[in-house]
Protein backbone atom coordinates (compact mmCIF):
# COMPACT_ATOMS: atom_id res chain seq x y z
CA UNK A 1 0.00 0.00 0.00
CA UNK A 2 1.38 3.07 -0.96
CA UNK A 3 1.43 5.59 2.09
CA UNK A 4 -1.75 8.13 2.34
CA UNK A 5 -0.59 11.63 1.19
CA UNK A 6 -2.43 15.01 1.03
CA UNK A 7 -3.03 17.08 -1.46
CA UNK A 8 -0.51 19.15 -1.87
CA UNK A 9 1.98 16.04 -1.76
CA UNK A 10 -0.27 14.82 -4.22
CA UNK A 11 0.11 17.26 -6.77
CA UNK A 12 4.07 18.28 -5.88
CA UNK A 13 4.30 14.38 -6.60
CA UNK A 14 2.59 14.31 -9.85
CA UNK A 15 5.06 17.67 -11.04
CA UNK A 16 8.58 16.11 -9.89
CA UNK A 17 10.93 16.38 -13.35
CA UNK A 18 13.84 15.88 -11.24
CA UNK A 19 14.98 15.25 -7.44
CA UNK A 20 18.09 16.78 -6.71
CA UNK A 21 20.57 15.71 -3.68
CA UNK A 22 20.24 18.92 -2.09
CA UNK A 23 16.66 18.07 -1.67
CA UNK A 24 14.97 20.50 -4.00
CA UNK A 25 13.02 19.22 -7.12
CA UNK A 26 12.74 20.52 -10.20
CA UNK A 27 8.79 20.78 -10.62
CA UNK A 28 6.96 21.23 -14.11
CA UNK A 29 4.92 24.28 -14.21
CA UNK A 30 1.40 23.83 -16.11
CA UNK A 31 0.31 27.20 -15.93
CA UNK A 32 1.97 30.63 -16.28
CA UNK A 33 0.15 33.80 -15.84
CA UNK A 34 1.40 36.90 -17.34
CA UNK A 35 0.58 40.77 -16.26
CA UNK A 36 2.76 44.08 -17.05
CA UNK A 37 4.50 44.86 -13.80
CA UNK A 38 6.76 41.87 -13.59
CA UNK A 39 7.15 40.46 -17.31
CA UNK A 40 9.26 43.15 -19.30
CA UNK A 41 12.30 42.43 -17.60
CA UNK A 42 11.93 38.42 -17.82
CA UNK A 43 11.44 39.13 -21.53
CA UNK A 44 14.43 41.10 -22.28
CA UNK A 45 16.64 39.01 -20.29
CA UNK A 46 14.96 36.15 -22.79
CA UNK A 47 15.76 38.48 -26.08
CA UNK A 48 19.53 39.16 -24.35
CA UNK A 49 20.22 35.54 -24.03
CA UNK A 50 18.80 34.77 -27.32
CA UNK A 51 16.03 31.97 -25.99
CA UNK A 52 12.21 31.70 -26.67
CA UNK A 53 8.90 31.35 -24.66
CA UNK A 54 9.17 27.05 -24.07
CA UNK A 55 4.86 26.46 -23.99
CA UNK A 56 3.39 29.93 -25.45
CA UNK A 57 0.14 27.92 -25.32
CA UNK A 58 0.55 27.27 -21.13
CA UNK A 59 0.72 31.28 -21.07
CA UNK A 60 -1.63 33.73 -20.21
CA UNK A 61 -1.19 37.52 -20.15
CA UNK A 62 -3.34 39.93 -19.29
CA UNK A 63 -2.64 43.93 -18.21
CA UNK A 64 -4.36 44.88 -14.77
CA UNK A 65 -2.25 46.77 -11.83
CA UNK A 66 -1.27 49.86 -14.25
CA UNK A 67 -4.29 50.60 -16.05
CA UNK A 68 -6.46 52.94 -14.88
CA UNK A 69 -10.35 52.43 -13.77
CA UNK A 70 -11.67 54.94 -16.10
CA UNK A 71 -13.12 54.80 -19.85
CA UNK A 72 -10.63 53.09 -21.61
CA UNK A 73 -11.47 53.72 -25.18
CA UNK A 74 -13.23 57.25 -26.37
CA UNK A 75 -16.57 57.64 -28.28
CA UNK A 76 -14.91 57.04 -31.50
CA UNK A 77 -14.01 53.81 -30.02
CA UNK A 78 -9.93 54.40 -29.80
CA UNK A 79 -8.28 53.63 -26.76
CA UNK A 80 -7.47 56.23 -24.46
CA UNK A 81 -3.55 56.95 -24.02
CA UNK A 82 -2.68 56.67 -20.15
CA UNK A 83 -0.58 59.56 -18.82
CA UNK A 84 1.67 58.08 -16.48
CA UNK A 85 4.76 56.97 -18.56
CA UNK A 86 6.17 54.51 -16.48
CA UNK A 87 2.61 52.73 -16.87
CA UNK A 88 2.80 53.19 -20.37
CA UNK A 89 5.90 51.36 -20.84
CA UNK A 90 4.99 48.61 -19.22
CA UNK A 91 1.47 48.10 -20.72
CA UNK A 92 3.38 48.88 -23.77
CA UNK A 93 5.76 45.86 -23.41
CA UNK A 94 3.28 43.56 -22.20
CA UNK A 95 1.28 43.96 -25.16
CA UNK A 96 4.45 43.86 -27.58
CA UNK A 97 6.02 40.67 -26.10
CA UNK A 98 2.71 38.30 -25.31
CA UNK A 99 1.37 38.45 -28.90
CA UNK A 100 5.65 38.43 -30.62
CA UNK A 101 6.22 35.13 -28.26
CA UNK A 102 2.59 33.79 -29.18
CA UNK A 103 1.21 34.20 -25.81
CA UNK A 104 -2.79 34.82 -25.76
CA UNK A 105 -2.76 38.22 -24.65
CA UNK A 106 -5.98 39.68 -23.52
CA UNK A 107 -6.04 43.44 -24.30
CA UNK A 108 -7.53 46.16 -22.01
CA UNK A 109 -10.14 46.95 -24.30
CA UNK A 110 -11.05 43.24 -24.18
CA UNK A 111 -14.28 41.85 -22.55
CA UNK A 112 -12.13 39.54 -21.24
CA UNK A 113 -9.93 41.33 -19.49
CA UNK A 114 -9.49 41.59 -15.71
CA UNK A 115 -7.26 41.12 -12.95
CA UNK A 116 -5.01 38.41 -13.41
CA UNK A 117 -6.08 36.33 -10.34
CA UNK A 118 -9.79 36.87 -11.44
CA UNK A 119 -9.47 35.79 -15.06
CA UNK A 120 -7.22 32.45 -14.37
CA UNK A 121 -10.80 30.40 -12.88
CA UNK A 122 -12.87 32.40 -15.08
CA UNK A 123 -11.52 31.38 -18.24
CA UNK A 124 -10.76 27.86 -17.09
CA UNK A 125 -7.29 28.32 -17.65
CA UNK A 126 -6.72 27.82 -13.86
CA UNK A 127 -7.81 23.75 -13.22
CA UNK A 128 -7.56 21.42 -10.42
CA UNK A 129 -4.15 19.76 -9.72
CA UNK A 130 -2.32 21.99 -11.98
CA UNK A 131 1.13 23.82 -11.16
CA UNK A 132 0.17 27.87 -11.40
CA UNK A 133 2.47 30.29 -11.11
CA UNK A 134 2.51 34.43 -11.76
CA UNK A 135 5.27 36.95 -11.34
CA UNK A 136 2.73 38.19 -8.42
CA UNK A 137 2.40 37.03 -4.48
CA UNK A 138 -1.51 36.47 -4.66
CA UNK A 139 -1.28 33.55 -6.78
CA UNK A 140 -2.59 31.55 -4.50
CA UNK A 141 -5.79 32.56 -5.04
CA UNK A 142 -6.65 29.78 -7.57
CA UNK A 143 -5.55 27.05 -4.69
CA UNK A 144 -9.79 28.34 -4.56
CA UNK A 145 -10.08 25.78 -7.80
CA UNK A 146 -7.86 23.03 -6.68
CA UNK A 147 -4.71 24.03 -7.81
CA UNK A 148 -1.70 24.33 -6.38
CA UNK A 149 -0.27 28.35 -7.31
CA UNK A 150 2.33 30.44 -6.01
CA UNK A 151 3.95 33.63 -6.55
CA UNK A 152 7.25 34.39 -8.34
CA UNK A 153 9.57 36.62 -8.98
CA UNK A 154 10.60 38.33 -12.40
CA UNK A 155 14.20 36.05 -12.55
CA UNK A 156 11.59 33.01 -12.13
CA UNK A 157 9.15 34.38 -14.55
CA UNK A 158 12.30 34.23 -17.12
CA UNK A 159 13.11 30.65 -15.85
CA UNK A 160 9.56 29.24 -16.69
CA UNK A 161 8.79 31.26 -20.17
CA UNK A 162 12.32 29.29 -21.08
CA UNK A 163 11.53 26.31 -19.60
CA UNK A 164 8.03 25.71 -18.06
CA UNK A 165 9.79 24.22 -15.03
CA UNK A 166 11.32 25.69 -11.59
CA UNK A 167 13.80 24.46 -8.94
CA UNK A 168 11.42 24.31 -5.79
CA UNK A 169 12.11 22.88 -2.30
CA UNK A 170 9.19 20.98 -1.08
CA UNK A 171 6.55 23.25 1.75
CA UNK A 172 5.61 21.77 5.13
CA UNK A 173 2.17 21.30 5.12
CA UNK A 174 -0.18 23.16 7.67
CA UNK A 175 -4.01 22.11 7.61
CA UNK A 176 -6.56 25.10 8.57
CA UNK A 177 -9.91 23.19 9.57
CA UNK A 178 -12.89 25.60 10.51
CA UNK A 179 -15.67 23.69 11.52
CA UNK A 180 -19.29 24.42 12.27
CA UNK A 181 -21.77 27.14 10.89
CA UNK A 182 -20.37 30.86 9.88
CA UNK A 183 -22.92 33.44 11.74
CA UNK A 184 -25.31 35.68 10.56
CA UNK A 185 -23.03 38.14 8.15
CA UNK A 186 -19.73 36.38 8.05
CA UNK A 187 -18.01 35.44 5.32
CA UNK A 188 -14.80 34.56 3.73
CA UNK A 189 -13.33 37.11 3.82
CA UNK A 190 -14.24 37.23 7.80
CA UNK A 191 -13.08 33.73 7.65
CA UNK A 192 -9.54 34.48 6.60
CA UNK A 193 -8.72 37.50 8.62
CA UNK A 194 -9.87 35.31 11.35
CA UNK A 195 -7.31 33.02 10.28
CA UNK A 196 -4.45 35.55 9.64
CA UNK A 197 -5.31 37.33 13.35
CA UNK A 198 -4.82 33.57 14.90
CA UNK A 199 -1.57 32.19 13.36
CA UNK A 200 -0.14 35.77 12.82
CA UNK A 201 1.37 37.24 9.37
CA UNK A 202 4.40 35.19 9.27
CA UNK A 203 2.42 31.70 11.14
CA UNK A 204 2.42 29.69 7.46
CA UNK A 205 6.17 30.82 7.08
CA UNK A 206 7.37 27.62 5.09
CA UNK A 207 3.73 26.05 4.62
CA UNK A 208 1.33 25.28 1.83
CA UNK A 209 -2.32 25.65 3.76
CA UNK A 210 -4.95 23.08 3.08
CA UNK A 211 -8.29 24.29 4.31
CA UNK A 212 -10.35 22.17 5.31
CA UNK A 213 -13.62 21.13 7.07
CA UNK A 214 -17.13 21.82 6.93
CA UNK A 215 -16.94 25.85 6.69
CA UNK A 216 -15.05 25.43 3.38
CA UNK A 217 -17.38 22.37 1.82
CA UNK A 218 -19.84 24.62 2.14
CA UNK A 219 -18.28 27.62 0.47
CA UNK A 220 -18.60 29.03 -3.12
CA UNK A 221 -15.90 28.92 -5.32
CA UNK A 222 -15.38 32.52 -5.30
CA UNK A 223 -15.36 32.50 -1.68
CA UNK A 224 -12.00 29.77 -1.52
CA UNK A 225 -10.65 31.93 -3.94
CA UNK A 226 -10.86 35.02 -1.56
CA UNK A 227 -9.79 32.53 1.21
CA UNK A 228 -6.85 31.00 -0.77
CA UNK A 229 -5.87 34.40 -2.45
CA UNK A 230 -4.72 35.96 1.21
CA UNK A 231 -2.86 32.44 2.64
CA UNK A 232 0.42 34.85 1.42
CA UNK A 233 -0.60 37.60 3.97
CA UNK A 234 -0.28 34.72 6.71
CA UNK A 235 3.02 33.56 5.60
CA UNK A 236 2.37 30.76 3.64
CA UNK A 237 3.63 29.05 0.33
CA UNK A 238 0.29 28.23 -0.99
CA UNK A 239 -3.03 28.12 0.11
CA UNK A 240 -5.33 25.28 -1.50
CA UNK A 241 -8.83 23.69 -1.12
CA UNK A 242 -9.34 20.07 -2.72
CA UNK A 243 -11.42 20.18 -5.71
CA UNK A 244 -14.83 18.34 -5.20
CA UNK A 245 -18.54 18.91 -7.39
CA UNK A 246 -18.85 22.58 -6.59
CA UNK A 247 -15.19 22.56 -8.05
CA UNK A 248 -16.29 20.36 -11.59
CA UNK A 249 -19.49 22.36 -11.83
CA UNK A 250 -17.94 25.97 -11.58
CA UNK A 251 -14.92 25.05 -14.22
CA UNK A 252 -17.46 22.76 -16.76
CA UNK A 253 -17.91 24.70 -20.32
CA UNK A 254 -15.83 27.95 -19.23
CA UNK A 255 -13.42 28.74 -22.47
CA UNK A 256 -9.95 27.54 -21.49
CA UNK A 257 -11.22 24.12 -19.53
CA UNK A 258 -11.17 20.95 -21.01
CA UNK A 259 -14.15 19.61 -22.98
CA UNK A 260 -15.43 16.23 -23.98
CA UNK A 261 -13.72 13.11 -23.49
CA UNK A 262 -10.48 15.28 -21.84
CA UNK A 263 -12.88 16.92 -19.25
CA UNK A 264 -13.94 13.48 -17.96
CA UNK A 265 -10.42 12.02 -17.90
CA UNK A 266 -9.63 15.21 -15.86
CA UNK A 267 -12.61 14.84 -13.47
CA UNK A 268 -11.72 11.24 -12.79
CA UNK A 269 -8.17 12.53 -11.98
CA UNK A 270 -9.19 15.52 -10.06
CA UNK A 271 -11.59 13.02 -7.91
CA UNK A 272 -8.08 11.43 -6.63
CA UNK A 273 -6.49 14.64 -5.42
CA UNK A 274 -8.14 15.21 -1.83
CA UNK A 275 -5.94 14.04 1.13
CA UNK A 276 -6.12 10.59 1.75
CA UNK A 277 -7.33 9.38 5.11
CA UNK A 278 -4.29 8.85 7.57
CA UNK A 279 -2.69 11.59 5.56
CA UNK A 280 -1.00 13.97 8.27
CA UNK A 281 -0.08 17.49 8.14
CA UNK A 282 3.09 19.17 9.75
CA UNK A 283 0.52 21.14 11.54
CA UNK A 284 -2.95 21.74 12.24
CA UNK A 285 -4.94 24.79 12.97
CA UNK A 286 -8.32 24.84 14.24
CA UNK A 287 -10.98 27.19 14.31
CA UNK A 288 -14.65 27.15 15.65
CA UNK A 289 -16.88 28.79 12.62
CA UNK A 290 -19.02 30.22 15.73
CA UNK A 291 -16.67 32.22 17.05
CA UNK A 292 -15.65 34.04 13.95
CA UNK A 293 -17.57 37.44 13.66
CA UNK A 294 -17.16 40.29 11.17
CA UNK A 295 -13.92 41.38 11.03
CA UNK A 296 -11.97 43.59 10.31
CA UNK A 297 -8.32 45.55 10.78
CA UNK A 298 -7.11 48.06 13.11
CA UNK A 299 -3.29 48.14 11.98
CA UNK A 300 -0.78 48.05 9.36
CA UNK A 301 -0.48 44.34 9.51
CA UNK A 302 -2.80 41.86 8.12
CA UNK A 303 -2.79 40.15 11.28
CA UNK A 304 -3.89 43.17 12.99
CA UNK A 305 -7.69 41.72 13.15
CA UNK A 306 -10.51 42.70 15.50
CA UNK A 307 -14.48 41.81 15.17
CA UNK A 308 -16.41 44.83 14.56
CA UNK A 309 -17.89 44.93 17.86
CA UNK A 310 -14.22 45.26 19.09
CA UNK A 311 -12.12 48.34 20.24
CA UNK A 312 -8.62 49.61 18.90
CA UNK A 313 -6.14 47.72 21.10
CA UNK A 314 -3.82 48.84 23.53
CA UNK A 315 0.27 48.28 22.54
CA UNK A 316 0.36 46.80 26.28
CA UNK A 317 -2.21 44.59 25.24
CA UNK A 318 -0.02 42.12 23.85
CA UNK A 319 2.87 40.00 25.48
CA UNK A 320 5.75 40.29 23.04
CA UNK A 321 7.85 43.28 23.26
CA UNK A 322 7.98 43.69 19.29
CA UNK A 323 4.97 43.37 18.76
CA UNK A 324 3.93 46.26 21.27
CA UNK A 325 6.62 48.44 19.73
CA UNK A 326 5.03 47.38 16.24
CA UNK A 327 1.59 48.29 17.68
CA UNK A 328 2.40 51.97 19.04
CA UNK A 329 4.02 52.37 15.30
CA UNK A 330 1.02 51.11 13.84
CA UNK A 331 -1.47 52.98 15.79
CA UNK A 332 0.50 56.30 15.04
CA UNK A 333 0.08 55.40 11.32
CA UNK A 334 -3.02 54.79 11.16
CA UNK A 335 -4.14 57.31 13.54
CA UNK A 336 -5.81 55.76 16.18
CA UNK A 337 -6.45 55.63 19.87
CA UNK A 338 -6.50 52.18 21.98
CA UNK A 339 -9.79 52.17 23.34
CA UNK A 340 -11.80 53.78 20.36
CA UNK A 341 -14.74 51.57 19.60
CA UNK A 342 -13.89 50.10 15.78
CA UNK A 343 -17.24 51.44 15.36
CA UNK A 344 -16.85 54.88 16.19
CA UNK A 345 -13.99 55.07 13.26
CA UNK A 346 -14.83 57.74 10.48
CA UNK A 347 -14.05 56.65 7.07
CA UNK A 348 -13.17 58.94 4.27
CA UNK A 349 -12.71 56.04 0.99
CA UNK A 350 -14.42 53.00 0.28
CA UNK A 351 -12.39 50.38 -2.03
CA UNK A 352 -15.09 47.84 -3.40
CA UNK A 353 -12.27 45.17 -5.74
CA UNK A 354 -8.83 43.47 -6.21
CA UNK A 355 -8.44 39.62 -6.59
CA UNK A 356 -9.20 39.09 -3.31
CA UNK A 357 -12.69 40.92 -3.17
CA UNK A 358 -14.19 41.70 -6.94
CA UNK A 359 -16.04 38.45 -8.43
CA UNK A 360 -19.62 38.24 -8.99
CA UNK A 361 -20.45 37.00 -5.66
CA UNK A 362 -18.96 40.39 -3.54
CA UNK A 363 -20.59 42.45 -5.79
CA UNK A 364 -23.86 41.34 -5.07
CA UNK A 365 -22.93 41.21 -1.17
CA UNK A 366 -22.00 44.49 -1.33
CA UNK A 367 -24.97 45.85 -3.02
CA UNK A 368 -27.47 43.91 -0.97
CA UNK A 369 -26.29 46.72 1.38
CA UNK A 370 -25.97 49.40 -0.73
CA UNK A 371 -29.91 48.76 -2.13
CA UNK A 372 -31.86 51.98 -0.98
CA UNK A 373 -29.54 53.42 0.79
CA UNK A 374 -26.73 56.61 0.00
CA UNK A 375 -23.40 56.49 0.25
CA UNK A 376 -22.52 58.99 3.80
CA UNK A 377 -22.05 62.62 3.50
CA UNK A 378 -18.37 62.50 4.84
CA UNK A 379 -17.33 59.88 2.39
CA UNK A 380 -15.21 61.08 -0.37
CA UNK A 381 -14.63 58.57 -2.71
CA UNK A 382 -16.66 55.12 -3.24
CA UNK A 383 -15.18 52.83 -6.15
CA UNK A 384 -16.80 49.34 -7.13
CA UNK A 385 -14.10 48.09 -9.16
CA UNK A 386 -15.18 44.47 -10.89
CA UNK A 387 -12.33 41.84 -11.08
CA UNK A 388 -12.98 41.39 -15.17
CA UNK A 389 -14.88 42.66 -18.02
CA UNK A 390 -17.37 39.82 -17.80
CA UNK A 391 -17.39 40.12 -13.72
CA UNK A 392 -18.81 43.93 -14.67
CA UNK A 393 -21.02 42.61 -17.25
CA UNK A 394 -23.08 39.88 -15.59
CA UNK A 395 -23.58 42.92 -12.51
CA UNK A 396 -24.61 44.83 -14.99
CA UNK A 397 -26.94 42.18 -16.11
CA UNK A 398 -28.25 41.48 -12.97
CA UNK A 399 -28.63 45.51 -12.61
CA UNK A 400 -26.03 45.40 -9.07
CA UNK A 401 -24.47 49.06 -11.56
CA UNK A 402 -27.33 50.39 -11.08
CA UNK A 403 -27.73 49.72 -7.57
CA UNK A 404 -24.26 51.12 -6.55
CA UNK A 405 -24.63 54.14 -8.94
CA UNK A 406 -27.84 55.29 -7.25
CA UNK A 407 -26.27 54.76 -3.81
CA UNK A 408 -23.45 57.16 -4.98
CA UNK A 409 -21.15 54.89 -5.56
CA UNK A 410 -18.62 55.01 -8.59
CA UNK A 411 -18.54 52.16 -11.22
CA UNK A 412 -15.53 51.52 -12.82
CA UNK A 413 -13.54 49.80 -15.36
CA UNK A 414 -11.74 46.20 -14.29
CA UNK A 415 -8.43 46.78 -12.60
CA UNK A 416 -6.43 46.38 -9.02
CA UNK A 417 -7.28 49.89 -9.00
CA UNK A 418 -7.01 51.37 -5.13
CA UNK A 419 -5.69 47.69 -4.05
CA UNK A 420 -2.21 49.49 -4.67
CA UNK A 421 -1.34 52.68 -5.49
CA UNK A 422 0.10 51.88 -9.14
CA UNK A 423 -2.34 53.52 -10.53
CA UNK A 424 -4.65 56.61 -10.53
CA UNK A 425 -6.78 55.50 -7.70
CA UNK A 426 -5.29 56.73 -4.62
CA UNK A 427 -6.49 56.99 -0.97
CA UNK A 428 -5.36 60.72 0.21
CA UNK A 429 -2.26 60.44 2.79
CA UNK A 430 -4.03 60.90 6.06
CA UNK A 431 -7.69 59.89 4.74
CA UNK A 432 -9.00 56.16 5.65
CA UNK A 433 -10.18 53.62 3.28
CA UNK A 434 -12.97 50.53 4.16
CA UNK A 435 -10.73 48.13 1.75
CA UNK A 436 -12.05 44.93 0.32
CA UNK A 437 -8.51 44.34 -0.68
CA UNK A 438 -5.83 42.33 1.08
CA UNK A 439 -2.87 44.58 2.16
CA UNK A 440 -2.95 47.45 4.73
CA UNK A 441 0.91 48.03 4.69
CA UNK A 442 1.89 51.66 5.24
CA UNK A 443 1.38 53.44 2.11
CA UNK A 444 -0.24 50.84 0.43
CA UNK A 445 -3.24 52.83 -0.69
CA UNK A 446 -0.86 55.77 -1.18
CA UNK A 447 1.52 58.10 0.44
CA UNK A 448 -0.01 58.07 3.89
CA UNK A 449 -2.99 56.48 2.85
CA UNK A 450 -4.76 54.38 6.33
CA UNK A 451 -6.68 51.00 5.09
CA UNK A 452 -8.55 48.73 7.27
CA UNK A 453 -9.36 45.09 5.67
CA UNK A 454 -12.91 43.77 5.64
CA UNK A 455 -16.10 42.48 3.67
CA UNK A 456 -17.46 43.67 0.47
CA UNK A 457 -20.66 43.42 2.83
CA UNK A 458 -18.48 45.06 5.36
CA UNK A 459 -17.09 48.17 2.73
CA UNK A 460 -20.95 48.31 1.75
CA UNK A 461 -21.92 48.89 5.17
CA UNK A 462 -19.15 51.45 5.95
CA UNK A 463 -19.90 53.66 2.63
CA UNK A 464 -23.39 53.83 3.99
CA UNK A 465 -22.85 54.86 7.51
CA UNK A 466 -19.43 56.95 6.81
CA UNK A 467 -17.62 55.12 9.94
CA UNK A 468 -16.57 51.33 10.11
CA UNK A 469 -20.14 49.37 10.72
CA UNK A 470 -21.49 46.14 12.16
CA UNK A 471 -22.84 44.89 8.85
CA UNK A 472 -25.54 42.62 10.89
CA UNK A 473 -27.16 46.14 11.84
CA UNK A 474 -27.72 47.02 8.37
CA UNK A 475 -28.90 43.23 7.72
CA UNK A 476 -31.06 42.92 10.48
CA UNK A 477 -33.00 46.36 9.26
CA UNK A 478 -33.69 44.61 6.30
CA UNK A 479 -34.83 42.07 7.56
C1 LIG B 1 2.90 44.26 -8.43
C2 LIG B 1 2.92 42.86 -7.94
C3 LIG B 1 4.24 42.26 -8.21
C4 LIG B 1 2.46 42.73 -6.51
C5 LIG B 1 2.53 41.32 -5.94
O1 LIG B 1 3.49 40.58 -6.12
O2 LIG B 1 1.67 40.91 -5.26
C6 LIG B 1 1.03 43.21 -6.37
O3 LIG B 1 0.13 42.46 -7.09
C7 LIG B 1 0.64 43.26 -4.93
O4 LIG B 1 -0.47 42.83 -4.60
O5 LIG B 1 1.43 43.76 -4.12
S1 LIG C 1 -5.67 43.35 -6.99
FE1 LIG C 1 -4.13 43.94 -5.52
S2 LIG C 1 -3.40 42.09 -4.58
FE2 LIG C 1 -4.48 41.53 -6.44
S3 LIG C 1 -2.88 41.39 -7.98
FE3 LIG C 1 -3.74 43.45 -8.07
S4 LIG C 1 -2.41 44.67 -6.74
FE4 LIG C 1 -2.01 42.51 -6.26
Amino acid sequence: MTKPRTLYEKIWDAHVVDRRSDGTCLIYIDRHLVHEVTSPQAFEGLRVAGRTVRRPDLTLAVPDHNLPTTARVDAAGNPIPIADVESAQQLAALQANAPAAGIRYIDATAPEQGIVHVVGPEQGFSLPGTTIVCGDSHTAAHGGVGALAFGIGTSEVEHVLATQTLLLSQSKTMEVRVEGTLGFGVGPKDVILAIIGKIGAAGGTGYVIEYTGSVFREMSIEGRITVCNMSIEGGARAGIVAPDDKTFAYLKGRPMAPQGAEWDQAVAWWKTLPTDAGATYDRTVILDASEIAPSLTWGTSPEDVVPITGIVPAPDSFADPSKQAAAAKSLAYMGLTPGTRMQDVAVENIFIGSCTNSRIEDLRQAAAIAKGRHVAANVRQALVVPGSGLVKRQAEAEGLDRIFLDAGFEWREPGCSMCLAMNPDKVPAGERCASTSNRNFVGRQGPGARTHLLSPAMAAAAAVTGRLTDVRELMEAEA
